[in-house]
C-alpha cells in the first residue's frame, strides 16, 4: 500500500465549489479498485490549505491502473479546474510507527483486564473438565493452562504482550493444536462453554463487546480446528493477532 498526499492552497471564493467538485470527484475514485481509502481534509488554522490522502493498493496500481483506467476520465473532469492549485502531490511510504492512541477503551480494558480474563479461562476450563465431548483432549492439560490462555486472550484484546514474552508467542500457541484432530463438534462446544463461562463470570454484555469478543473466538476456533488436522501446514511464525472493535465501537454515552 502506498499513501498519496495532494496539498492544495484555495481561495476563500472557491472552497465551496472546490469541496462540491470533490463530493463528485470521489465517486469514480470509490470505484476504483485501486483505491483503498480516501479523505479530503481542511486546515482550521490556515482554511485555504486541503490536503487529500488517498491510500492506494500501490504506487504502480495508482499510475498505471487507475490512471489508465475507466474511472480516471470521470474523477479528473471533476478535479481539473484545481490543478494548478497543487502545492505538493507525492507517493509516501507508510512507516512501522503507527498505532492508536487510547480515545477508545481495549477490548481487554473493556473486558475487565487481567483479572477479568483470569476468572474467564479458570471458570471456562472447569467447564471443560467435566465435559464429555473435549474434557478427554485436556486431561492432560498443564495446571497453568487457563492462566496461560488467559494470557493470549489478553494480549489478543489490547492488553500487555505477556504471552509472547512468557510463553513463546504464535508459535507456542501454534504447536499446541497442531495433530490434535479436533472435530467440528468440539470446536462448537469449546465456542459454546467459553460463552457460558462470559456469562457466569459477568464479562460485560453489551451487543459490542460481545460482537467483537465472539468475532476473535470464531476466527481463532476456526484456525486451531484447521492446524490441528492432519497434514496442515500453518505459517510456523506469525505475530499474535490484535482483535479491536470492528465496525462497533464501544457505545458511551456522553456524559
Ligand atoms: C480462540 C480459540 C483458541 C485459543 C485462543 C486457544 C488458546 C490456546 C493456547 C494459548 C494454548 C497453549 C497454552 C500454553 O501456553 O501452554 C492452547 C493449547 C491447547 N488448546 Fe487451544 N485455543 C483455542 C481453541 C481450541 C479449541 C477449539 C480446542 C479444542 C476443542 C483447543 C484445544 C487445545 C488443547 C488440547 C491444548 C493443549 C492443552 C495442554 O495439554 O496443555 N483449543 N490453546
Amino acid at each position: 500500500m502506498i499513501v498519496e498526499y495532494i496539498r492544495y492552497r484555495i481561495h476563500a471564493d472557491r472552497a465551496q465549489e472546490f469541496e462540491t467538485a470533490y463530493r463528485r470527484a470521489a465517486v469514480p475514485l470509490a470505484n476504483a479498485p485501486q483505491c483503498v481509502d480516501y479523505e479530503l481534509t481542511r486546515c482550521v488554522d490556515e482554511p485555504a490549505c486541503y490536503v487529500l490522502r488517498i491510500t492506494w493498493t500501490s504506487a504502480e496500481d495508482h499510475l498505471e491502473g487507475f490512471r489508465k483506467g475507466p474511472d480516471f476520465p470521470a474523477f479528473l473532469a471533476e478535479i481539473r479546474p484545481y490543478v494548478t492549485d497543487i502545492e505538493e502531490m507525492r507517493h509516501y511510504e507508510v512507516t512501522g510507527v503507527r498505532g492508536r492512541g487510547s480515545s477508545v477503551p481495549t477490548l481487554y480494558d473493556w473486558a475487565g483486564g487481567a483479572e477479568a480474563l483470569d476468572r474467564l479461562t479458570e471458570t471456562f476450563y472447569g467447564l471443560v473438565r467435566k465435559d464429555e465431548l473435549i474434557g478427554p483432549l485436556f486431561a492432560h492439560m498443564d495446571p497453568g493452562h487457563p492462566r496461560y490462555v488467559a494470557m493470549w486472550l489478553g494480549e489478543v484484546f489490547g492488553g500487555p504482550d505477556r504471552y509472547t514474552r512468557e510463553r513463546g508467542g504464535y508459535p507456542h500457541m501454534l504447536s499446541q493444536h497442531l495433530g490434535k484432530g479436533i472435530t467440528e463438534p468440539q470446536r462448537r462446544r469449546w465456542v459454546n462453554l467459553l460463552l457460558d463461562a462470559a456469562d457466569e463470570v459477568g464479562l460485560p454484555g453489551d451487543p459490542e463487546f460481545r460482537a467483537a469478543f465472539l468475532g476473535y473466538i470464531e476466527w481463532g476456533t476456526r484456525l486451531a480446528f484447521a492446524n490441528s488436522q492432519p497434514g496442515a501446514a500453518p505459517p510456523a511464525q506469525a505475530p499474535v493477532p490484535h482483535w479491536g472493535w470492528g465496525v462497533a465501537p464501544p457505545y458511551i454515552p456522553k456524559g
